[in-house]
C-alpha cells in the first residue's frame, strides 16, 4: 500500500468547544485494538502528521479518532475545522503496542487514561473477543471538567452489557461532581480510592495495568504501580505495567 490513503471525513462529533471525535472512511491496513494510526493535512505545501489511536473496534468499517484542539497546536486546530465530505490524509499503516496480545494474563485489567486517551480503551473494549481475556476491568478515566468526559453514554451502556466484568472509575481533577472522583489518579491510587470505589486491590499477582495519556500522569502513575511491587511489562521481561504517551 501507498504511503498515505486519502480519507473522507464523514462527521464529527463535537464533545465540547475544544475536543471532538472525527470519522473517517478510508481503505487501511487491519489493526489490533489498542493502536493507532496517523491523521496529516497539507499546509503551506508541506504535509503536517500526527500520531492518533483509533477510537473504534478493528470490525468497524469506519475509522473514528478522538482529538482535542491544542492550542497553537499545528495539526489538532486544523483537524477541528473538518466538516463531512472533507478529505484528510490518513496512514494506511498501524502503529503500537497497547494492545492485549502484548499484556500478561491476569484478573483484572485496569486501564488508567486522561483525556484523549480514553480512545485506545474504548477500541479494546468494544473489540469482539476482549471480554474473555479477564474476568473484569476497570476504566479509569480522568480529565479535567465532567465535559471533558467523551463517550459517557457508550461507556455507561458498557456498564449495562457487562455489569460484573466491566467498572468505570471517571475521575474529575477540577470540579467536585456527583458519582466522581475528584483529584488526579496517582494521588487517587495512593490513597486507595481508585481501588475502593470498584472494591478490588491492586496486586502483582492478579493485576494487569495499561496505562495511556499525558506524561506526567504515566510517569506518577507507574512509580506509584512500581510501589505496590508491580513492573513494567517488558517483552523480555514480562510485567503488569503497558504505556503509550501521547507527547
Ligand atoms: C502514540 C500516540 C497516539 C496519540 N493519539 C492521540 C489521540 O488519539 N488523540 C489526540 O488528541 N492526540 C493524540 N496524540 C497526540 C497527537 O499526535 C498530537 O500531538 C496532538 O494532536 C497535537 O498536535 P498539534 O500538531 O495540534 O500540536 P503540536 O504543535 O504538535 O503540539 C504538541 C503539544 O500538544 C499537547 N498535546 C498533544 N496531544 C495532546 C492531547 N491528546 N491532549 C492534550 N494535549 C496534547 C502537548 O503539550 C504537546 O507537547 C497521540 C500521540 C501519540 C504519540
Amino acid at each position: 500500500m501507498s504511503t498515505w490513503v486519502q480519507g473522507k471525513v464523514v462527521e464529527r462529533i463535537d464533545w465540547n468547544e475544544r475536543l471532538f471525535s472525527l470519522k473517517v472512511e478510508a481503505e487501511v491496513e487491519p489493526f489490533i485494538a489498542g493502536q493507532f494510526g496517523k491523521l496529516a493535512l497539507e499546509q503551506n505545501g508541506e504535509r503536517v502528521q500526527r500520531a492518533y489511536s483509533y477510537v473504534n473496534p478493528p470490525e468497524s468499517p469506519v475509522l473514528e479518532f478522538l482529538a482535542v484542539n491544542v492550542e497553537e497546536g499545528q495539526l489538532s486546530p486544523k483537524l477541528q475545522d473538518l466538516t463531512p465530505g472533507d478529505s484528510v490524509m490518513v496512514s494506511p499503516r498501524p502503529s503500537g503496542f497497547l494492545t492485549l496480545d502484548e499484556v500478561p494474563a491476569g484478573r483484572e485489567l485496569w486501564m488508567f487514561a486522561t483525556g484523549t486517551a480514553v480512545g485506545p480503551f474504548l477500541s479494546i473494549l468494544h473489540s469482539e473477543d476482549c471480554w474473555e481475556r479477564y474476568e473484569r476491568f476497570i476504566l479509569v478515566y480522568a480529565v479535567r471538567y465532567q465535559e471533558d468526559l467523551a463517550y459517557l453514554e457508550e461507556i455507561r451502556a458498557l456498564e449495562q452489557a457487562h455489569p460484573d466484568a466491566f467498572h468505570f472509575v471517571p475521575v474529575v481533577s477540577r470540579e467536585a461532581v456527583d458519582g466522581m472522583l475528584s483529584g488526579r489518579i496517582p494521588q487517587l491510587l495512593v490513597d486507595g480510592a481508585i481501588q475502593d470505589a470498584v472494591g478490588i486491590p491492586i496486586k502483582p499477582a492478579r493485576s494487569q495495568t495499561m496505562i495511556c495519556g499525558n506524561p506526567e500522569m504515566i510517569r506518577e502513575t507507574l512509580a506509584v504501580l512500581e510501589g505496590m511491587g508491580l513492573r513494567k511489562n517488558l517483552r523480555r521481561t514480562p510485567g503488569q505495567i503497558t504505556m503509550e504517551k501521547y507527547w
